[in-house]
């Protein structure tokens, strides 16, 4: 199960802030596919955690509204739409006196399932993220951090939501465990197909995980959007080539075809990335298509 999400001409201004001052959020408009990766990139404060919460009404829009299959959620009661969609935040923000095992059935328990059958599905999760089952039964504060951001996503897995919400999710493990969390989330995602909202502002990352990216400016203005190669290939503008670092000679990022997938390599060779899925391949610009197929091509070279 996987649902839209669409914005229409989305505003958040928080209150107390002053009426002249810039929104949050300003008119932001997009239509997210069902069963697709879409990553919201931008620096700090552009907007990207209060665009995810309007998804599930933690954020309230002063304007616009938010659709989830073709539904206003402004018309559903907010509580049961929270639990309808899973969220992973950046510290996992599990409760700390309840063990894993409860932890990642508190939803589906929440929602009247019983107690054997959401245990199962909790140890089922538990195996696709790859906890040992021992885990189950630690406390929080017993657990790496690599483990409890596993837990949080098994956790938001758990009632089996059309819609997974997730908030730099990886942010506070080390980049050895962040790559390897990343591989796995790729590798869920094939599995599940879930309709997927994340948030980050690690450029590697969101080529990693987006099908889709959508690189935000200030107050959530659109920079550019479109497929990892597409953006790399093909930058909008100064400021989304500043973004990606294709301005920087030292990173000199370029794409590379390995083993019928697409890698990022930075100046020195390394692997800094992989592409998610690949553009469809009658969607992509000229120049991404050229970047995706040929063996080796330099992009910072070409814009520096
Ligand atoms: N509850 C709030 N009350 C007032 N202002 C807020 C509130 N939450 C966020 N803001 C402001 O709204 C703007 C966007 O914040 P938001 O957290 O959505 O950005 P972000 O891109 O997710 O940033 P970060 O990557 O640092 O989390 C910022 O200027 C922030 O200070």
């Amino acid at each position: 199960m996987s649902s839209t999400i669409e914005f229409h001409s989305v505003t958040k201004r928080y209150p107390g802030s002053p009426g002249e001052s810039a929104p949050a959020v300003d008119s932001f408009s997009a239509q997210i596919e069902a069963g697709t990766t879409t990553v919201l990139l931008g620096s700090s404060g552009c907007g990207k955690t209060t665009l995810l919460r309007m998804v599930n009404r933690m954020v309230e829009p002063t304007d616009g509204q938010v659709l989830i299959d073709g539904t206003d959620i402004a018309t559903s009661d907010a509580v049961s739409l929270r639990r309808s969609i899973g969220y992973v935040m950046q510290n996992a923000g599990l409760l700390p006196h309840h063990r894993v095992i409860d932890n990642i059935t508190l939803v589906p328990r929440l929602l009247g399932q019983d107690r054997g059958a959401a245990r199962e599905r909790a140890g089922e999760l538990m195996d696709l993220l790859g906890l040992a089952p021992e885990l189950a039964r630690r406390y929080p504060h017993e657990l790496s951090g690599g483990q409890a951001q596993r837990v949080g996503v098994a956790r938001a897995l758990a009632a089996d939501p059309g819609v997974l919400l997730m908030d730099e999710p990886f942010g506070a493990v080390d980049p050895l465990v962040r790559r390897e969390l990343q591989r796995e989330m790729s590798r869920i995602q094939a599995e599940l197909g879930k309709t997927i909202l994340f948030v980050t502002h690690d450029v590697e990352e969101a080529l990693a995980l987006g099908d889709e990216i959508i690189l935000l400016r200030e107050g959530a203005h659109i920079a550019q959007r479109g497929s990892g190669a597409e953006l790399l290939a093909d930058p909008a503008d100064d400021f989304v080539a500043r973004f990606l670092g294709l301005d920087d000679a030292d990173r000199h990022l370029r794409l590379q075809e390995r083993a019928g997938s697409t890698v990022v390599l930075d100046g020195a060779g390394r692997v800094v990335g992989r592409l998610g899925r690949q553009p469809a391949p009658a969607a992509p610009s000229a120049g991404a298509a050229q970047a995706a197929g040929e063996e080796t091509e330099s992009l910072a070279g070409e814009r520096s």
